[in-house]
């Protein structure tokens, strides 16, 4: 039997515990920590987590600052954005949702929150800390993945640990989180030759890849623990469908545990934004 792992389960109660140190944080300081998010653009996908995320500040006790900017903001005005936000001393976390629209650069953005500010944790200063292992503020979902880990296993150090896809996201930061927690760790991609060989010497597998269903039962090896990161829309008998990066389905024989899509990893990256959000808010006053 297999277990599922329930990342909405686990992230209401992040969100609960989360809301329970807000309120400490509030009574102490005399201060709400705030989260201000930047939506450039009608993508719908990224309005929903938007919307999703707002929800969850709110449940958290966290003010919500929510910035809608149409599609053909220039780099100009969303740099003058940022630079508003980050002298704002009443702001304490600054998200700007990608993908943004073409025109923009993402790097650029990135580079443009200040790191003490960056929530998502995707800024060079925080990348470094990570790297380095001084990490404050992690990526939101690697974070995530992490937590349901650690839930799942007792220990797992010298665990093999395998990591499909190497994006800045989340392939890359989760190869350091599990190296700190002593996994042997091999990072695969698309130019990785014999990458089913390989998965199945996992104990541990992340696909965080973006292919719909990639990861087959015979790349599996029995007890193994997957996290899914992928969320697709595939076509299925004429209905659109949510389906993550493994073939759930078909792994069920050989998985100890694993993460569903939805429900598995997605809802925990907005559980640790809200906790970063207040990380974030504690460093800036000093405790
Ligand atoms: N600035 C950022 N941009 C993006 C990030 C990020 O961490 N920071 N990650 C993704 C999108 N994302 C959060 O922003 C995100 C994606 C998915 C979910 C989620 O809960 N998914 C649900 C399914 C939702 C659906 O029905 O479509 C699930 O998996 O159960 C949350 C957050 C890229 N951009
Ligand atoms: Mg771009």
């Amino acid at each position: 039997m297999t277990v599922m792992i329930d990342g909405k389960a686990l992230a209401d109660e992040i969100v609960q515990h989360v809301a329970h140190d807000v309120l400490a944080f509030k009574l102490k300081h005399k201060v709400t920590p705030a989260l201000a998010v930047v939506l450039v653009g009608e993508d719908p996908a990224s309005g929903v987590y938007v919307r999703n995320k707002i929800k969850r500040t709110e449940q958290s006790g966290l003010q919500s600052i929510a910035h809608y900017l149409p599609e053909n903001t220039t780099q100009s005005e969303l740099d003058e954005l940022i630079d508003q936000l980050n002298r704002d001393e009443s702001v304490h976390g600054i998200l700007v949702q990608l993908p943004l629209p073409a025109h923009l650069s993402e790097p650029r953005v990135i580079e443009a929150i200040t790191p003490a500010k960056d929530v998502d944790g995707f800024h060079p200063e925080n990348v470094g800390k990570l790297v380095t292992g001084q990490p404050v503020l992690v990526p939101c979902t690697p974070l995530g993945c992490m937590i349901m880990l650690k839930r799942q296993m007792d220990d797992l150090s010298g665990k093999h640990a395998v990591v499909i896809g190497r994006s800045n996201i989340v392939g890359k930061p989760i190869a350091n989180l599990l190296l700190q927690a002593d996994c042997t760790v091999t990072l695969v991609h698309s130019r990785t030759q014999n990458i089913e060989e390989i998965c199945r010497s996992a104990d541990i597998l992340v696909a965080a890849v973006g292919q719909p269903l990639m990861v087959k039962e015979h790349w599996l090896k029995p007890g193994v623990v997957v996290i899914d990161v992928g969320i697709n829309q595939i076509s299925l008998d004429g209905k659109r469908k949510l389906v993550g990066d493994v073939d759930f389905n078909g792994v069920l024989s050989k998985t100890a545990a694993i993460t569903p899509v939805p429900g598995g990893v997605g809802p925990m990256t907005i559980a640790c934004l809200m906790q970063n959000t207040l990380t974030a808010a504690q460093h800036q006053l000093g405790c």
